[in-house]
């Protein structure tokens, strides 16, 4: 898939899981595993997944000392997924532990995970930037710093909102991945997201994947939603 619609398989029991992956019968689907559902069912989904067909972004967001990191990630790496991230806010000595981690856990012959890293969460706006969190720049010049850091840390690219994308692309190139959530369609509960677009800005603004879970796992029609997002999304 070159420009996937990653679902966001935020449950965290498996009959849930199993109820929802259900609805979309046998297509091969990019499944975004969280924490809620890492935590409770660990490896033995993922297992369950892969033999499905399906490609697995596993969004960890590892943020520790560079040592616990590359340690961390030496053991995702043997997991058989296709992405995990990380938080740029660890830095780049902890992004590169990072990326060294994945290196050396993934198997001769095996291609290794790509590795991300989150810029400024999509829930985050610029007043708790600057009020909460105490940053005072403006949350482009402090996504595409982030940006910058992961790229000089060797990452692959970066989560981030669609709404950066086109500073992300012209500063840091075409080929540095944009992962994007935060994707509402109009009419959508928007929920705690701030940075929100819709799939089809998402691809105007040069998204490389976009990152959906409640707009289609909460909907009536899982099934039908996706499609319609996708296409929406122009996949
Ligand atoms: O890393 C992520 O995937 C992520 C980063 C971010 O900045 N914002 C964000 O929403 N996410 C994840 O993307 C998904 C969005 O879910 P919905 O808001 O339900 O579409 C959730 O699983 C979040 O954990």
């Amino acid at each position: 898939m070159q420009h996937p619609l990653m679902i966001a398989l935020d449950v965290d029991h498996p009959e849930k899981r199993k109820q929802l992956l259900e609805s979309f019968g046998e297509e091969p689907l990019f499944l975004k595993v969280g924490m809620e559902m890492f935590y409770r069912e660990g490896i033995s989904a993922l297992e369950e997944l892969k033999k499905a067909g399906h490609s697995i972004f596993l969004d960890l967001k590892l943020h520790d000392i560079p040592n616990t990191v590359k340690r961390s990630m030496k053991v995702l790496a043997t997991l058989g997924i296709d992405m995990v991230n990380v938080h740029a806010a660890g830095g780049i000595k902890m992004m590169k532990a990072a990326l060294e981690g994945l290196e050396e856990g993934t198997a001769p012959g095996r291609q290794r995970p790509k590795l991300i890293a989150v810029t400024q969460l999509t829930s985050t706006d610029s007043s708790m930037l600057e009020n909460e969190l105490l940053i005072t720049q403006s949350m482009d010049k402090v996504v595409l710093h982030y940006a910058k850091l992961a790229q000089e840390a060797g990452l692959d690219g970066v989560v981030c909102s669609a709404k950066e994308v086109p500073l992300i692309h012209a500063e840091c190139g075409k080929t540095f991945l944009t992962v994007t959530p935060g994707i509402r369609q109009e009419n959508d509960a928007v929920g705690d997201q701030k940075r929100v677009v819709t799939p089809q800005m998402a691809r105007s603004l040069g998204s490389d994947a976009i990152v959906v879970g409640r707009s289609i796992t909460a909907s009536e029609n899982p099934l039908q939603t996706y499609r319609m997002m996708k296409a929406n999304w122009g996949e």
